[in-house]
């Protein structure tokens, strides 16, 4: 029942409100720290040096292709590497590619506490992954081992999914995957190192089985490099009976795959 007396201040107290913490905490830019207009926004030079990523993409991994697809194809066409080996999930999508012009904004946020860029981030994840959202019955994080969990003290792609649940009110169940093994990191693998360092090493909660079976899951992590996570972590949620596993991730390395 609606309390009464607790009405949203006027506009005009909101505004006054946000000047006065803009001159305490003037709005910083999530990349460099320069100063901005607003909060949760990049300055127009960092904007500049990101690679948001769009249309044409490859209808599976979402690799970005640089000419649009013939007419005809337009929304199924794929990458030579999916066509080859297509991925255990449906569709990955991702905001940006993983390049020198993003790598300090998702470190930062990763490994420096930079966890204030998280609540801007979801809503650049809404507007990339807005199709897979529309689909998404449940949304999972990728999950961290608890010592991994205990070094880090969060684990970053839990707050991303968090805020993206907020923001498009989906579900989200952050513990609906387990990771049983601490896994070395996935930097400097090969790319066969990184599918055997994976291999077997998530489950599905024995407690949230049923927020699985005949449902679609919205995988969210902060990077996919060659995809090998986010696969490991499908294979796991199709054997408890997912109907459908997309995966949104906040960057992706873009790069052909290469032999190892
Ligand atoms: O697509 P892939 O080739 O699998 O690589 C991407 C994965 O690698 C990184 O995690 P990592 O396992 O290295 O953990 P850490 O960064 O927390 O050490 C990243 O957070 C992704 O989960």
């Amino acid at each position: 029942m609606p309390v009464t007396g607790t009405r949203a201040p006027a506009a005009w107290v909101r505004a006054a409100g946000r000047s006065v913490l803009d001159a305490l905490l003037p709005p910083r830019c999530l990349a460099c720290g320069g100063p901005v207009g607003a909060p949760g926004t990049l300055c127009p030079a960092c904007w500049e040096g990101v690679a948001f990523l769009g249309p044409p993409l490859c209808a599976a991994c979402g690799f970005p292709f640089e000419l649009a697809p013939e007419a005809g194809d337009a929304g199924g066409t794929l990458c030579g590497a999916c066509h080859v080996d297509p991925p255990p999930y449906a569709r990955a999508r991702a905001v940006m590619a993983y390049d020198d012009g993003s790598r300090g904004l998702v470190l930062g946020f990763k490994h420096a506490d930079r966890t204030e860029a998280a609540p801007a981030f979801a809503h650049w994840m809404a507007r990339a992954g807005h199709e897979l959202l529309a689909d998404a019955d449940v949304i999972a994080p990728v999950p961290l081992h608890r010592w991994r969990l205990l070094a880090r003290r969060y684990n970053q792609s839990a707050l991303l999914a968090n805020q993206l649940g907020r923001v498009a009110s989906v579900p989200v169940v952050p513990d609906l995957l387990l990771r049983r093994r601490n896994t070395p990191s996935q930097g400097h693998l090969s790319r066969a190192g990184r599918g055997r360092n994976v291999a077997g090493a998530f489950a599905v909660h024995p407690g949230r089985a049923g927020r699985v079976r005949g449902r679609s899951v919205l995988l969210v992590d902060d990077v996919l490099t060659t995809g090998a996570t986010v696969a490991a972590c499908t294979r796991v949620l199709k054997r408890a009976g997912a109907r459908q596993v997309d995966v949104l991730t906040l960057a992706r390395v873009v790069r052909p795959a290469a032999p190892d």
